[in-house]
């Protein structure tokens, strides 16, 4: 087990939005955080990252608790990618290289550099190197905010909505690619994604959200007509096409 949430409890004044929320997750396991807006998986991803102090319960990292550790520390276990973030006019290499930040004494060194470039390629944002990131369109930008993230090199890496501003095929392409290097380096994602089916695609474990609470967490199997009639108030049916279930709104 590399992450562990447990018994965690967070109030905005006197509106409780966490309600004693535990779970665990294994190295390299994708798991997607569903439920209504408003059910609280942006704040469950801020409290994981210690952006949000809870009010009561922890965040295991290897069993060590994010509580004693110094900011630097969890940054260099855990990556966040927010829903939206405002980034000071800078070339999307500086954007990205800002994710080395957590490793970085007094001077960037080819080893940085190196993995920012690794990471600009995959993504396929090679050509879009120096160009800046207020002039990139939506969808280029979030995928700037996924490389920053990556370059962190975490264990956990938290995507709140990440495919948002994607186009099908970025949708498709960044999930993927995402799954792969979860597999490939060992990291675990959580992400936070309203599309039933593109989450059935990508994740190896589902989280569903209800009033504060978690309404069911597992595999595939929890994902059913009466459960999404309960989380999200819509009919559904679930048909299995090409060995993967396909959720249809009726
Ligand atoms: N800074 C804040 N101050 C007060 N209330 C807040 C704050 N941020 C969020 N909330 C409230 O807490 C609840 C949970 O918000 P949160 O953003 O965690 O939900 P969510 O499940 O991520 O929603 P969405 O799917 O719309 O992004 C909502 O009712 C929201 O209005």
């Amino acid at each position: 087990m590399i992450l562990k949430v447990d018994n965690l409890t967070f109030s905005y004044r006197s509106k409780k939005v966490l309600d004693k929320v535990s779970f665990s997750i294994d190295k390299g396991e994708c798991v997607a955080v569903l439920g209504v807006n408003g059910a609280g998986k942006s704040t469950l991803l801020k409290c994981i990252n210690k952006i949000l102090k809870p009010d009561g319960g922890c965040v295991f990292i290897e069993g060590k608790n994010l509580n004693k550790m110094l900011q630097i520390e969890v940054a260099r276990n855990i990556a966040y990618v927010p829903q939206r973030a405002n980034v000071s006019r800078m070339t999307v290499f500086d954007a990205v290289l800002l994710g080395r930040k957590p490793y970085i004494n007094l001077d960037v060194t080819d080893k940085d550099i190196e993995i920012v470039n690794d990471i600009l390629k995959h993504l396929s944002l090679e050509s879009y190197s120096l160009k800046y990131i207020d002039e990139l369109s939506g969808g280029e930008f979030q995928k700037v905010l996924i490389a920053r993230a990556l370059a962190q090199q975490p264990k956990v890496l938290l995507l709140d909505e990440p495919t948002s501003n994607l186009d099908l095929k970025n949708q498709i392409e960044v999930l993927d690619f995402i799954k792969n290097i979860a597999k490939e380096k060992g990291i675990s994602v959580i992400v936070v994604i309203h599309d039933l089916n593109l989450a059935l695609r990508f994740a190896d474990k589902f989280i569903l959200m209800k009033d504060s609470k978690i309404y069911s967490a597992g595999g595939e199997e929890i994902i059913t007509e009466k459960a999404i009639r309960d989380v999200y108030s819509v009919d559904v049916e679930i048909e299995n096409i090409r060995n993967k279930k396909i959720i249809i709104p009726i």
